[in-house]
């Protein structure tokens, strides 16, 4: 579905963020990408649409090489990939509905999409896509009045409303509540697995990533260190990943939080007695 083939980005600033990678993503499955700050993770995400345009290297999306094209075809090619970012990227004076249907904008002609006229069709299946992601009765709500969980849930139907080929998602949950982030990982996973979509997922949080994905890749220093089974993941693994000292760092944090959280739970408990 996705090959990319010895993929490279030299920034301008000299910083080679990623080098020589080289990886295939089946239709369907759910790809988790992580690694330390600064691994290249969003870069190679960006690199796949072209948001940041790659050094040299091929982005195959089935048999179009994405890396080749000029503006026009790239325009077009880009419809087959559905983005999802960290900070949801809505129109927050927009309704939910209208911040969904500008997944159709690839689709529509411009003065449709500037008089805000949607065929039928999209505007039956944004919807559905809203009552898939549980937002149907938000429909007519502007984006702001929205918590960030739902707000999310309105950037995945929005990419879903293109009908992409491959789903790109950039720490979906960076800004959710470790609950919410698990509800939303749920959910894309899901989505995912029911149309057979492949996705490419940047993710920070190496407990979600193991949960949730079907394999992982790690990146260090743009280049890929790992690349298995979530179970495949051992210390050692993460810590050839994340080096040491980082990797030590990580496990202490996530026991502080484990801490944190069990502290407060109790207390809430003690209350209500
Ligand atoms: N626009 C840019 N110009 C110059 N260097 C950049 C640019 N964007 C990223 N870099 C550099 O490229 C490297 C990879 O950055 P990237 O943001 O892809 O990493 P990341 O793994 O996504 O990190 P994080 O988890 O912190 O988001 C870093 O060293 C970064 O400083």
């Amino acid at each position: 579905m996705l090959h990319l083939e010895q993929l490279s980005k030299t920034y301008k600033t000299g910083e080679t963020a990623l080098h020589d990678v080289t990886l295939d993503v089946p239709k369907g499955q759910i790809l988790g990408l992580i690694g330390p700050s600064g691994a290249g993770k969003s870069t190679l995400i960006r690199c796949i649409n072209r948001l940041v345009e790659p050094s040299s290297g091929k982005v195959l999306l089935g048999d179009v090489d994405l890396a080749k094209l000029g503006k026009a075809d790239l325009r077009r090619q880009r419809r087959r990939i559905g983005m999802i970012f960290q900070e949801y990227a809505l129109v927050e004076r927009l309704t939910v509905m209208e911040n969904v249907l500008s997944g159709r904008l690839g689709y529509v002609p411009f003065w449709r999409s500037f008089l805000r006229k949607y065929p039928p069709a999209d505007i039956q299946r944004a919807y559905a896509l809203l009552d898939r992601v549980g937002l149907i009765d938000h429909a007519d709500k502007r984006a702001d009045a929205l918590s960030g969980g739902q707000r999310q849930r309105v950037g995945i139907a929005r990419a879903l409303a293109q009908d992409p080929e491959l789903l790109l998602v950039d720490e979906p949950t960076a800004s959710l509540d470790p609950k919410t982030s698990r509800q939303i990982m749920r959910l894309l996973t899901e989505i995912c697995t029911e149309r057979g979509l492949p996705a490419i997922v940047n993710i920070h949080d190496v407990p979600l990533a193991q949960q949730f994905m079907q394999r992982i890749v790690g990146l260090r220093a743009g280049r890929v260190v790992f690349d298995g089974a979530p179970d495949a993941l051992t210390e050692a693994a993460l810590t050839q990943i994340y080096g040491e000292e980082d990797w030590n760092a990580m496990r202490a944090g996530d026991a502080e939080q484990a801490a944190a959280e069990a502290d407060a739970r109790d207390r809430i408990a003690a209350l209500a007695k």
